[in-house]
């Protein structure tokens, strides 16, 4: 398993600091919090460490490697649970999960079961036929949770992926990512929720792009 450290990272968008020396380390095992309030940072700083932006200065490392860009995250087992669910409106939630882990090189009878799996999990089994565009908002995000999860990655991250949950659904999430970090991945849980933070082993709060206080 790996560990992916953060180290005085400021991300420029234009001449505007979102993020200003942040420096955090998500360890194998352990459920990392990232909280703050909206326009915190929280999202840039998981596209960050997903090899989606690039610093302006500082680092994001991989076992010691900086990670050069979205390729090499995913070389690396940097599995993201977008915020926006990142699904294909069109196919189904079965085809959704599928199709990533066959991206992923995972063999086809492999990828059925880790779909059936995954989507049990979420409490999705019922929906695998649906069609993404035809589910609620709160299914489409268990899918996407469902689709992250199957991929059994080494460095896990959750951007704000309770927002549209009821509570027990919610429960059963961080109950699923203590699961990832217990299996040895790192995973990061951005969230604006105070419960969900408390359930996390560590938390870093962001004010403004700043890192105000590390817990863990
Ligand atoms: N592509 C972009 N171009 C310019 N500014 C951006 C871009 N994306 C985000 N920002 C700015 O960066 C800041 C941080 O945004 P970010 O999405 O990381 O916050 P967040 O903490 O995830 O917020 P939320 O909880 O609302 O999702 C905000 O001020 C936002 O306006």
């Amino acid at each position: 398993m790996k560990t992916l450290v953060v180290d005085g990272l400021t991300v420029r968008y234009d001449d505007h600091a979102v993020l200003t020396d942040v420096s955090v380390v998500a360890a194998p095992g352990q459920l990392l919090a990232v909280t703050g309030t909206s326009g915190a940072g929280k999202t840039t700083l998981l596209w960050a460490m997903a090899g989606l932006l690039k610093p302006a200065a500082g680092a994001v490392t991989v076992d010691g490697a900086a990670l050069r860009d979205r390729d090499h995250a995913v070389s690396e087992g940097v599995v993201l649970m977008p915020q926006d669910n990142g699904l294909a409106a069109i196919l189904t939630a079965n085809e959704n999960v599928q199709v990533a882990l066959l991206a992923g090189g995972v063999t086809p009878n492999d990828a059925a079961q880790r779909t059936a799996d995954s989507l049990e999990k979420l409490g999705l089994t019922g929906q695998a036929e649906q069609l993404v565009e035809e589910m609620s908002g709160g299914q489409q995000q268990r899918a996407s949770i469902a689709r992250g999860l199957a991929m059994h990655g080494t460095i896990v991250l959750a951007d704000e992926i309770t927002s549209e949950l009821d509570a027990q659904n919610r429960q059963r999430v961080i109950e699923l990512l203590q699961a990832e970090a217990r299996r040895g991945a790192a995973v990061v849980f951005a969230t604006h929720d105070p419960e969900a933070a408390a359930a996390c082993d560590a938390e870093l709060h962001l004010v403004d792009g700043r890192a105000e206080l590390v817990r863990g």
